[in-house]
């Protein structure tokens, strides 16, 4: 008799497709008619089903994405300490997953929930005392790995229609973004065609109208398993960058839109960090330093982590030794990401699949 998988409060995504079979994203032609003389349809056919595996790993993320953000909205509610919307959400991926921040299949990076002018790369610590506020623009990005086929699709939560212009702004340019990206497309004309859309748009707040403007130093990259961002970045501005996209690449699609100056800094608490690559012969001082690298590779490997993870997997009076690893070069830190005081950001995000045929938006849902 087949060992029952149902430990308590966990519900295996698996049990609801036994045959290892997930549902599809949002299929959508390539702008670009590939130049279809390498290959004909049934080459790239099969060529595609090569990748089946990877493939099936990308669309169990981004189920378990999809259950997961739902939960989130209809959750998260002003009066909710942070922690406890961040908790919400990773139970709701480990009950999922079924494991916890094992390298199989998990949280793919931390729960980001910027609020106002903090674009990107806030996660409460554990002495995070902030609360939600019914006038908050919170950016929700949630990362799901499977395997280490990192999904990443985020969203803005607020609590009052008055922002409703400026979400409208990013989730439309975002949509262009996802709509232009392809095979063979130039990452520059992504970033023209985005920042067009985006700046067409302003939002009346308070008696007074802000034009919306791209975060011009925010972009979009492409994934690589178990790297977040593995060197390609889509720009969400002209930028001249004649960079192509290719053929079986993983990209997420995020654009940032702002009443602000369109420009972020690193600034406050950090949260965000993940191992360097190529760290092995970067000399280490102390043996605590060389303890936590230890840990971290065992946990983590190169996903991106928080102080949160770090203290769950264990560790304790870890700061000092994680600042020497920061100063080494070994762990690279990433502060939250800041425009100026009293503005507001936004954020819409999507990863896409660029299979040799045509283009998957893998975390598509009936939500954005
Ligand atoms: C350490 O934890 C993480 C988590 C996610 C990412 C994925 N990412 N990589 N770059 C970015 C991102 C985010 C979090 O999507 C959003 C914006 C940011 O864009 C950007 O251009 N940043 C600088 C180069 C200025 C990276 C690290
Ligand atoms: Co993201």
């Amino acid at each position: 008799k087949k060992k029952s998988n149902k430990k308590k409060g966990i519900v295996y995504i698996n049990n609801s497709y036994p045959d290892n079979v997930f549902p599809e994203g949002e299929w959508m032609e390539y702008p670009l008619e590939v130049n279809s003389y390498r290959t004909t349809d049934e080459e790239k056919r099969y060529l595609d089903r090569q990748q089946n595996n990877r493939w099936q790993d990308f669309r169990k993320g981004a189920e378990i994405h999809r259950r997961v953000r739902a939960k989130a909205r209809q959750n998260i509610r002003p009066g909710m300490l942070m922690l406890e919307a961040a908790d919400l959400i990773e139970n709701s991926v480990r009950k999922y997953t079924g494991n916890d921040h094992t390298l199989k299949q998990g949280i793919g990076f931390p729960t980001g929930l910027s609020v106002n002018h903090i674009a990107a790369h806030y996660t409460p610590n554990s002495t995070d005392k902030q609360i939600v506020k019914q006038d908050d623009v919170m950016k929700i990005d949630i990362g799901v790995h499977v395997n280490g086929r990192i999904v990443d699709s985020a969203f803005t939560l607020t609590f009052d229609d008055k922002y409703d212009s400026l979400l409208t702004a990013v989730r439309e340019a975002t949509y262009t973004g996802v709509k232009e990206a392809g095979i063979d497309v130039r990452l520059n004309d992504i970033g023209a065609a985005v920042q067009e859309v985006m700046e067409s748009y302003e939002m009346e707040l308070n008696g007074k109208t802000y034009p919306i403007k791209c975060i011009r130093n925010l972009n979009g990259h492409n994934i690589g398993d178990y790297v977040i961002h593995s060197g390609k970045t889509v720009p969400i501005v002209a930028n001249g960058d004649m960079t192509k996209m290719e053929e079986g690449e993983t990209f997420a699609i995020e654009t940032f839109g702002t009443t602000g100056n369109g420009y972020v800094i690193g600034q406050g608490e950090c949260s965000h960090y993940a191992l360097n690559q190529d760290i092995d012969n970067i000399p280490l001082s102390t043996q605590s330093a060389k303890n936590l690298v230890k840990s971290i590779k065992s946990n983590f490997g190169t996903l991106p982590w928080c102080r949160r993870y770090l203290e769950r997997a264990g560790e304790s009076n870890y700061l000092l030794a994680l600042n020497q690893l920061v100063r080494a070069g070994v762990v690279e830190d990433y502060p939250p990401l800041v425009d100026v005081a009293g503005s507001y950001t936004a954020q819409f995000e999507h990863t896409i699949l660029l299979h040799p045929h045509m283009k998957e938006v893998v975390s598509k849902g009936d939500d954005f």
